[in-house]
C-alpha cells in the first residue's frame, strides 16, 4: 500500500494509529504539538509519556509543522482531543489535498456548538471534503492495540466508498474494520460511553459489584440509545461496535482514562485534581457538560448523565447520586427506545 498519510495528534492513539497505518505500509507523517515529543519519536522512536516502553516503527516521520505534515497527503487522520479539533482543522485545511480522505478518530462534541466531530470537519474544511469525511471508532484501547491483540472497531461515513476506502486502508491481521452508514450514532456512541465509564469508575471505587457494572452498562445504553435517536441515528448502531462494544471496553477495563478519572473522584479526589494527575485527554468530563445540555435540546432524560453532572460539577456526594438514581420514579426499561423505531 502506498498510501501517504498525515496523523494529527501524537498522544497514545494517534501514535497507535500511526503505527498501525506504517505497518499496512503507508508512508506516515506524525505531527506533534511539542517539538521534544516529534525529536524523540524520529531519533529514538519512542514516546514515552504515552506509549512507554513501546519501539514505534522506524518509518514513522514526527513534524511540529501541520502544513508540511498535511501537504500532498491521501489521507489525514485527525486525531486530537475534541476540544481543540476545530482549531487544528482550521490550521489543516489549506494544506488538505482536494480528494484526500479526512478521517477522525475523537470521541466527543465540541464545547458550546455540542456539535460532532464531523460536523466540526466539515465546516472547517472545503464543501468538497464533505463526501470523504469518515469516523474511525469502537472499542480500542491504544495499549492493547499496539501489543496487537485482536480488535475490531468501526468507520462510519456518509458515503459508503469513503468507509470502504478508509476500511482497506487500516485493516490488518489485528485490526479488524468493519464499514457502518450511520456516522451520527458511530460518533455519538463513542463519545457518551465516556460518561458511563466515568461512572464505572466511581460504581467500582465506591465497592459496588458486577450487578451495578451491569446495571450501569445496560442502562447506559439505554440512555446512549435515547439520545442518539433523537439526534438522527439508527438505534441498532448502539448494539454495535461503536455502541455496546465500546460501552464494554471502557467500563471493564482499567486501561480507560475515563474509568480511572471516576475511580479516582470515588476516592475523595477534586476533578482539578484528577486531571492533573491524569496527565492524559478524559473525554467524559466535557462530554459530560455535552450530554446535560443535549438532553435538555433535545428533551432526551439521561438520568445517569446527569447525577453524574451533579457529582463533577455541583459537588454532589456520590452516595446521593446512586439513591436517587435508584429511588427515583418508575419508568419502563424499552417502551421509549421502542417508539421511536
Ligand atoms: N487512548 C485510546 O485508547 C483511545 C483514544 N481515543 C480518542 O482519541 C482522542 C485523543 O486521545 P489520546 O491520544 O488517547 O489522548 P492523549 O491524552 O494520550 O494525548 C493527547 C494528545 O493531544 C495533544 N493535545 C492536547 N491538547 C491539545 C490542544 N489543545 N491542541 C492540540 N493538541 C493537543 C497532546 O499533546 P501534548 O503531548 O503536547 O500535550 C497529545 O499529543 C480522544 O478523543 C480519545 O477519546 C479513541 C480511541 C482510543
Ligand atoms: O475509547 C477508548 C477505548 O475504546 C479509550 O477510552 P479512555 O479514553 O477512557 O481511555
Amino acid at each position: 500500500m502506498d498510501q501517504r498519510v498525515a496523523v494529527l495528534g501524537a498522544g497514545s492513539w494517534g501514535t497507535v494509529l500511526a503505527t498501525v497505518l506504517a505497518e499496512n505500509g503507508c508512508d506516515v507523517t506524525l505531527w506533534a504539538r511539542r517539538t521534544e515529543v516529534a525529536d524523540e519519536i524520529n531519533h529514538s522512536h519512542t514516546n514515552h509519556k504515552y506509549l512507554p516502553g513501546v519501539m514505534l516503527p522506524e518509518a514513522i516521520t514526527a513534524s511540529t509543522s501541520i502544513s508540511d505534515t498535511v501537504t500532498g497527503k491521501d489521507m489525514i487522520l485527525f486525531v486530537v482531543p475534541s476540544h481543540s479539533m476545530r482549531t487544528i482543522a482550521g490550521e489543516a485545511a489549506p494544506w488538505v489535498k482536494k480528494d484526500a480522505l479526512v478521517v477522525h478518530a475523537s470521541k466527543g462534541f465540541e464545547v458550546g456548538t455540542w456539535k460532532r466531530m464531523s460536523e466540526v470537519l466539515k465546516e472547517e474544511l472545503p464543501p468538497e471534503q464533505g463526501v470523504r469525511i469518515a469516523v474511525l471508532s469502537g472499542p480500542s484501547h491504544a495499549e492493547e492495540v499496539i501489543q496487537k491483540c485482536p480488535t475490531t472497531v468501526v468507520v462510519a461515513s456518509v458515503c459508503q466508498e469513503t468507509a470502504e476506502r478508509v476500511q482497506a486502508i487500516f485493516i490488518n491481521s489485528y485490526f479488524r474494520v468493519y464499514t457502518n452508514p450511520d456516522i451520527i450514532g458511530v460518533e455519538v456512541g463513542g463519545a457518551l460511553k465516556n460518561i458511563i465509564a466515568l461512572a464505572s469508575g466511581l460504581a467500582d471505587g465506591l465497592g459496588f459489584g458486577d450487578n451495578s457494572k451491569a446495571a450501569l452498562i445496560t442502562r447506559g445504553l439505554a440512555e446512549i440509545a435515547r439520545l442518539g435517536s433523537a439526534m438522527g441515528a439508527k438505534p441498532i448502531t448502539f448494539v454495535g461496535l461503536a455502541g455496546v462494544g465500546d460501552l464494554v471496553v471502557t467500563c471493564t477495563s482499567r486501561h480507560s482514562r475515563n474509568w480511572r478519572a471516576g475511580h479516582m473522584i470515588s476516592q475523595g479526589k477534586k476533578l482539578e485534581q484528577v486531571l492533573e494527575e491524569m496527565g492524559m485527554v478524559v473525554e467524559g468530563v466535557k462530554t459530560t457538560q455535552a450530554a446535560h445540555a443535549l438532553s435538555a435540546n433535545y428533551q432526551v432524560e439521561m438520568p445517569l448523565a446527569e447525577q453524574l453532572y451533579a457529582v463533577l460539577f455541583t459537588g454532589k456526594d456520590p452516595a446521593q447520586a446512586v439513591k436517587d438514581l435508584m429511588t427515583r420514579g418508575r419508568t419502563g426499561e424499552l417502551e421509549e427506545i421502542i417508539q421511536g423505531w
